[in-house]
């Protein structure tokens, strides 16, 4: 089941609101999005802080008496689940930071929920069995086991909102513009905690970035001032490059470097401010490496790397296809395109690579390609829709790996995959923002009839 994004008061303003009403409930499985279901009376809610088995006492936090379901947040636990935990972040909770998802359940039941959202996305949307996906019907751990109560600190960005009143630096609510202030994130990278942000007085400011690459010792923050406020004299723990966003959304260096360098798949890699990069430290190298398994590219073959970001995947494949093999990404924004015909001008330079600028729906018509060998597309939460699946079975890949952020909108695609006469032929699905309800899947794909 997956909640619909809309408020659920916002069909029936008028309607008395339920918002602190108390109702204890049974809850049931858990949903895509991360909340579980229960019901109160014949109505669904979606409570978070809850686990599946559990009885619970669910505090509304959105809906009306006329709303089809309701928000919830388990405000008391009074028969928990055995794979609860004390939540080891103290900012983890009902009404408290919107951050993490999990913080309560035990790093192996994180998992299991993401199987059961994978399994009935799966199920519903794209009508297979995990086996029948090629999925083993694991979520596979990442970064190795830490003691008992650790938090694995993976998050390499980190985009801090500043409590308006306080000047704190904090992260939103669930679902507010409230902030939550912390003075320690625990999933946060030893490199962002290092910029010591969270200590710091950001009176002015709206929101404050931290950037820390995995791959090299560059820092950036980047600063967001409410309204024409100007920038605070910005005096943290260790030299970083400071950006700045105007007020219509344009990026401006206030000192340092306009980007930080990142180390994946043999290569470094430029990723300038608002280019997409994984935050995870291990997944640009671990998803590569699912990508060429999955795909086995041969010397001479042509591929296209679409969503293509700052270039990793059309580097990587460029790599082993050869002086003889062909590369074409589209990604849409212009930085990144920039960046990634920077990241891979020797390739681009030998002919092996090309990079386009344009969103993909509307590109991929026009290249005049009519067939190729090999396909990666890694599109943002939305999914890549079904013209462009369509289109991209139109020119009969002998494989496609799809790398998916969003469970649902793998599984939708894959529906129209099958339309178009595709199906998968193995599925991995990795564990890359443990304690929150996120992962990220490596899907293959082959012709229905090869
Ligand atoms: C999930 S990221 C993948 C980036 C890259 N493959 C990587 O792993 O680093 C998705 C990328 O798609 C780009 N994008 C979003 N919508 C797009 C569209 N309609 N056409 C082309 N690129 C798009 C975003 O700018 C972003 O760089």
């Amino acid at each position: 089941m997956t909640p619909p994004r809309s408020t659920p008061s916002a069909t029936a303003p008028e309607a008395p609101s339920l918002v602190g009403q108390r109702y204890e409930v049974a809850v049931g499985p858990v949903a895509h999005g991360g909340h579980c279901v229960a019901r109160h009376e014949g109505r669904v809610l979606f409570v978070r802080h809850a686990l599946p088995g559990e009885l619970v006492v669910a505090e509304v936090t959105d809906g009306t008496e006329a709303s089809r379901f309701l928000r919830a947040d388990a405000v008391e636990v009074l028969r928990p689940s055995k794979d609860r935990v004390e939540p080891p972040c103290p900012f983890s909770g009902p009404g408290k930071c919107g951050g993490c998802d999990w913080q309560h359940a035990a790093p192996g039941a994180q998992r299991k929920l993401k199987v059961q959202v994978l399994t009935e996305q799966l199920r519903q949307l794209a009508k297979l069995d995990p086996a029948e996906a090629g999925w083993d019907g694991s979520v596979e751990p990442v970064g190795g086991k830490l003691p008992a109560g650790t938090v694995p600190r993976w998050r390499t960005r980190v985009q801090y909102a500043v409590d308006p009143d306080t000047g704190e630096a904090g992260l939103r609510r669930h679902r507010s513009h409230a902030v939550q202030p912390v003075d320690g994130c625990l999933i946060a990278a030893p490199g962002v905690a290092e910029l010591g942000v969270e200590s710091r007085d950001w009176d002015g400011m709206a929101t404050v970035e931290a950037v820390a690459s995995s791959g090299s010792s560059d820092r950036q923050v980047i600063l967001t001032p409410r309204g024409d406020r100007r920038l605070p004299i910005v005096e943290l723990d260790r030299p970083v490059s400071v950006m700045r966003i105007d007020g219509h959304g344009g990026l401006h260096k206030v000192h340092g470097r306009s980007f930080v360098r990142e180390r994946a798949a043999g290569r470094t890699w430029r990723v300038s401010d608002g280019g997409f990069w994984q935050i995870h430290p291990e997944a640009p190298d671990l998803l590569v490496s699912a990508v060429l398994e999955g795909l086995d590219p041969q010397e001479g073959e042509n591929a296209l790397d679409l969503y293509c970001g700052v270039g990793l995947f059309a580097g990587a494949l460029a790599d082993r296809l050869g002086e003889t093999g062909a590369v074409l990404g589209i990604e849409s924004s212009k930085q990144s395109v920039a960046d990634a015909r920077h990241n891979l001008a020797d390739l681009i330079g030998d002919g092996r690579v090309r990079i386009e600028c344009d969103k993909v729906e509307r590109l991929l018509p026009r290249t005049g390609i009519t067939e190729t060998d090999l396909v990666v597309l890694d599109p943002p939460r939305a999914g890549a829709g079904r013209e462009t699946v369509r289109h991209l079975a139109g020119l009969s890949p002998r494989r496609i790996a799809y790398v998916a952020c969003d469970p649902a909108a793998l599984a939708r695609d894959l529906a129209f995959f099958a339309d178009a006469g595709y199906r998968p032929v193995s599925l991995r699905a990795f564990d890359l923002f443990p304690m929150t309800q996120h992962f990220e899947c490596v899907a293959i794909l082959e012709p229905v009839s090869g």
